[in-house]
């Protein structure tokens, strides 16, 4: 085991089951990681929970995280804007916790740049008419809205190929499996795992 956790960033159209498949992902308990909390400006839905699923904020306490560089990444999505708080991404690497970014691609390509340890995963429905479904069928967003996501979607699935792996969420369950073995494989790459081994060397 490497002392400094991997990261791994999640990404896919609005409505693919990244957030589902990341609750099953927990409840599986085949996987250790933790999970950095966005900060957004979009409004809670239902049921959601401030510092759980997001810390909901507003635009102007957005724009003045950045400028103090709170931010590894931040980007406008639809009519929102997203972003990843740096400091608690940056504990948890160093406690050697893996951490699970859950973003989209024009932040996720930014963390790239920062950070390109990282295991990028693309996840992708089995077709866009089952991904409309999805986000409609979810019941939290407007018709309009689910245009604009269902548009951006498009341009998101063409940004996959700047990822390591996509994943396609059939079933909830086949996804996660994908997912634990794309991380376990993550795990003995050699470049983490020599990082042990010359530490030992250089004590001894
Ligand atoms: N494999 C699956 N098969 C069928 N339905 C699914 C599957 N995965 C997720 N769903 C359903 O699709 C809807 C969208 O899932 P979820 O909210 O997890 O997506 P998301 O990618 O996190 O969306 P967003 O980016 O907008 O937050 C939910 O109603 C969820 O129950
Ligand atoms: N670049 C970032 N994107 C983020 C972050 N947190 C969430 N997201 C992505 O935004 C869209 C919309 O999310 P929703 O909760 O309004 O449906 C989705 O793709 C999320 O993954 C972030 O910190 N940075």
């Amino acid at each position: 085991m490497s002392e400094k956790g991997l990261l791994i960033v999640l990404s896919g159209p609005s409505g693919v089951g990244k957030g589902t498949v990341r609750q099953k992902m927990v409840e599986s308990k085949l996987f250790e990681f933790q999970y950095s909390v966005s900060m957004t400006t979009r409004k809670p839905r239902p049921g959601e929970v401030d510092g759980e699923d997001y810390y909901f904020t507003t635009k102007d306490k957005f724009k003045e995280a950045i400028a103090n560089g709170k931010m590894l990444e931040h980007a406008q999505y639809v009519d929102n804007f997203y972003g990843t708080p740096l400091t608690p991404v940056k504990k948890m690497l160093a406690e050697g916790h893996d951490v699970l970014l859950e973003i989209e691609v024009n932040g996720a390509m930014k963390v790239r740049e920062k950070m390109p340890d990282g295991v990028f995963i693309f996840l992708t429905p089995p077709d866009l008419m089952e991904l409309k479904d999805r986000i409609t069928k979810r019941g939290t967003d407007a018709a309009a809205v689910i245009e604009k996501r269902m548009a951006q979607a498009k341009v998101e699935i063409m940004m996959m190929e700047n990822y390591d792996y996509a994943v396609v969420n059939d079933k909830v369950e086949n996804a996660v499996n994908r997912i634990k073995d794309i991380v376990s494989s993550e795990h003995v790459r050699v470049p983490r795992v020599i990082d042990n081994y010359r530490k030992m060397i250089k004590e001894n």
